[in-house]
C-alpha cells in the first residue's frame, strides 16, 4: 500500500511543501519504506526531494524549503513490485511531453505486455523495475498522442482514458503537469482510495485543493467536502477550477476490503464508509462468533486484550457485547512502525518483539482472548501467543476479525507467495496450532462484508480476493500467480534487490551499489538533473 497526496494552493507565490510533508506524515501507514515530494514552482519548474526512509528523517526545514511551488505532489512507499532501492521512490518525473510528475498506490497485473508496448511501439525507456514508472510513460505516450502544442482538459481526460484501456490492475494515481495543475484518477474497480476537498482561503477569494488517499488528511489540514474520486473517473483541478469526467464505463466500486480491516486509519471514511464504524461492527459480528465457539469448545475467557494497534476498536466492541473485561495487555513501543509493512521475514518478526511486551498482571492464570485485525503470514500472532503463555496465560485463544487469507493479493498488498500465508494449506485447528493457540476463530467472509457494507448499502462489491482467489479485475491466471511468486516471495526479492541496485545506482546516480544515498549528491546527478530541469533536494538514509 502507499500513500499519494497532491496539493494546488490558490496562490502561487506560496509554497506548498512544508503543508505536503504534514499530510504525508498523516499517511505514513500506508508506506515506511520511501517518500518524496516534487513541487512546480515559477516557470513550471519542478523541485524534488526523495529517498527512501520516513516522512520526519527525509524531510526538514531546510529540505522543505528547497521544495519551491504553489503546487505538488507527494508520495509514502511500501514496494509492491520492483525493490527497494531508492530510485523507485516516488513521486516519478518524465519530461515528455510536457513535464509529468507521478504518483501511484496500487500494482499493474499487466506488466509484462505494458512493458513489452513499451519498447516496441513507443520506444520509451523505463529505468526501473517499478511499475508505477511504466503507468506515468503509459500516460505520457497518450498524452503524447494527442501531438499538441499546449494541452487542455479534453486532451487530458482522453489520455486517462486510454491509460485505463491499456492498464489492468489496482491503480489510484495523482499527476501534475508542468505549470498547469493537477490530476487524479482512478482504476474502473476503485480497489484503491483517492479523494478530494477544498478550502476556502483566508481572504474568502479563491480555493485550495487537495487530493489524498485517505480523508484523514484532509480533516487535519483544514479542507472541507470530502468527496471519492469514482471508480474510473479523472479529476482536474487547474487555479481556474475543477473539472471532472468518467473516462472508463463501465466502472464498478469494488474497493479492496483490507482498507477496513487493516491499511487505513480509523479515522478515515473511504468511499462512504467510516473505516471506525466497520471495525466496530467487526468486533460486534465477532463477539457473537467467538460467544459459539467457545461454547462448543467448553472454554471460558476470563479477558480481552487487543493486539495493538490496528485492532483496538474492533476488540473493544467485542469485549463490551461479551459483556467481558477489555484490558491493555500488550503495551507498545510507540516508536516502532507497522511490522506488517516492513520488508523481509526476520524483520518483521524481531519487530513484533520489540513493539509489544505482554504485562504479566493481565495474562497470569487467566484464558486471554486476544483479538486482532487480521493473521497473514502469523508473524504477530505466533510471538504474542509465545509472549502470552510466557508470563502465565493458562489458554490462549486467538480472534481474526478477517477470516483466514489463503490467496495472494496483487493489487498492492505485499503478500505475493502462497506459501508465506499461515493459513495455507491449513484448517483452523491446524493453523491454531501453527500459531502455538489453544483456539483460533476467525469471522466469517459474510459477517466482514457486512460489517462494511451496511454503512454503505450502494457499494455492490469489494475485492476479497485474498479471502476467495477470485479477482476483480479478471486476468489473474494460476501461471501468473506463480510468475510474481518466484519475483517477489520474500527469498527471491532480496535477489532482486542487490540485482536492480547496481543498475539503477550506476544509471540514475552515476554511483555504482547506492553510494548515493550514503553519501549525498553526487556530482552527476546535478548534471543529469539540470539537463531535465528537475531541481534535487537530495537526503542520505
Ligand atoms: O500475521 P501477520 O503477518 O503478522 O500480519 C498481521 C498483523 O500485522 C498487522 O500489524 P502491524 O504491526 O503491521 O500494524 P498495527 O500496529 O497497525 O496493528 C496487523 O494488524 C496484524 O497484527
Ligand atoms: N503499495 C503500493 O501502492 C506500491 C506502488 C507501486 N506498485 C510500488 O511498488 O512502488
Ligand atoms: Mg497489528
Amino acid at each position: 500500500m502507499c500513500g499519494i497526496l497532491g496539493l494546488l494552493l490558490h496562490d502561487p507565490t506560496v509554497n506548498v511543501a512544508a503543508e505536503i510533508a504534514e499530510g504525508l506524515s498523516l499517511l505514513q501507514h500506508r508506506g515506511q519504506d520511501a517518500c518524496g515530494i516534487i513541487t512546480c514552482g515559477p516557470k513550471g519548474r519542478f523541485y524534488q526531494c526523495k529517498a527512501n526512509g520516513m516522512v520526519r528523517d527525509i524531510f526538514d526545514d531546510s529540505s522543505i524549503a528547497r521544495l519551491i511551488g504553489g503546487m505538488g505532489v507527494g508520495h509514502v512507499r511500501y514496494p509492491t513490485a520492483g525493490s527497494f532501492n531508492n530510485a523507485e521512490a516516488q513521486p516519478f518525473y518524465v519530461n515528455s511531453p510536457y513535464g509529468i510528475v507521478f504518483a501511484h498506490n496500487g500494482n499493474l497485473i499487466n506488466t509484462s505486455s505494458l512493458m513489452q508496448f513499451m519498447d516496441q511501439v513507443s520506444h520509451r525507456h523505463i529505468n526501473t523495475a517499478s511499475d508505477s514508472e511504466l503507468l506515468l510513460n503509459i500516460f505520457a505516450d497518450n498524452l503524447q498522442k494527442t501531438g499538441k502544442f499546449r494541452i487542455n482538459e479534453e486532451d487530458i481526460f482522453t489520455a486517462i482514458g486510454g491509460v485505463v484501456s491499456q492498464c489492468k490492475g489496482a491503480y489510484a494515481c495523482v499527476a501534475m503537469l508542468a505549470g498547469f495543475g493537477i490530476i487524479a484518477f482512478r482504476d474502473p474497480n476503485g480497489i484503491r482510495p483517492v479523494g478530494m476537498a477544498s478550502r476556502k482561503t483566508a481572504n474568502g477569494e479563491g480555493s485550495d485543493y487537495i487530493f489524498a488517499s485517505e480523508s484523514v488528511v484532509a480533516d487535519a489540514c483544514g479542507f472541507t467536502d470530502w468527496e471519492d474520486v469514482k471508480p474510473g473517473e479523472a479529476v482536474i483541478i487547474t487555479r481556474n477550477g475543477v473539472s471532472r469526467r468518467q473516462v472508463s464505463s463501465p466502472s464498478t466500486l469494488a474497493p479492496d476490503i483490507f482498507e477496513y480491516v487493516y491499511f487505513a486509519r480509523p479515522d478515515s471514511v473511504i468511499d462512504g464508509v467510516s473505516v471506525y464504524r466497520s471495525r466496530m461492527a467487526m468486533g460486534d459480528v465477532l463477539a457473537e462468533k467467538v460467544k459459539r465457539v467457545l461454547a462448543e469448545n467448553n472454554l471460558t475467557v476470563d479477558v480481552v486484550i487487543p493486539v495493538p494497534d490496528t485492532s483496538r476498536v474492533a476488540a473493544l466492541n467485542l469485549a463490551q457485547r461479551l459483556a467481558l473485561p477489555y484490558r491493555e495487555g500488550f503495551i507498545k513501543n510507540r516508536y516502532v512502525g507497522r511490522t506488517f509493512i516492513m520488508p523481509g521475514q526476520q524483520m518483521r518478526k524481531k519487530n513484533v518483539r520489540r513493539k509489544l511486551n505482554a504485562m504479566a498482571l493481565e495474562f497470569a492464570d487467566k484464558n486471554v482472548l486476544l483479538v486482532d485485525d487480521s493473521i497473514v503470514r502469523g508473524t504477530t500472532s505466533k510471538e504474542i501467543v509465545q509472549m502470552a503463555k510466557d508470563v502465565g496465560a493458562k489458554k490462549v485463544i486467538v480472534a481474526s476479525c478477517a477470516p483466514p487469507i489463503r490467496y495472494p493479493n496483487v493489487y498492492g498488498i505485499d503478500m505475493p507467495s502462497r506459501k508465506e500465508l499461515v493459513a495455507y494449506g491449513r484448517n483452523e485447528v491446524e493453523i491454531a496450532k501453527a500459531i502455538g493457540a489453544d483456539l483460533v476463530v476467525f469471522q466469517s467472509l459474510p459477517d466482514l462484508v457486512e460489517s462494511v457494507r451496511h454503512l454503505n448499502t450502494s457499494i455492490n462489491a469489494f475485492d476479497c480476493s485474498v479471502f476467495t482467489g477470485d479477482y476483480i479485475t479478471g486476468g489473474v491466471t494460476e501461471e501468473y500467480l506463480q510468475h510474481v511468486e518466484g519475483l517477489r516471495s520474500d527469498n527471491n526479492r532480496l535477489k532482486l534487490n542487490l540485482d536492480t541496485n547496481v543498475l539503477q545506482s550506476d544509471v540514475v546516480n552515476g554511483y555504482p551499489n547506492g553510494h548515493a544515498a550514503e553519501s549525498g549528491p553526487p556530482s552527476s546527478t546535478a548534471g543529469l538533473d539540470d539537463s531535465v530541469g528537475l531541481h534535487n533536494t537530495w537526503k542520505s538514509n
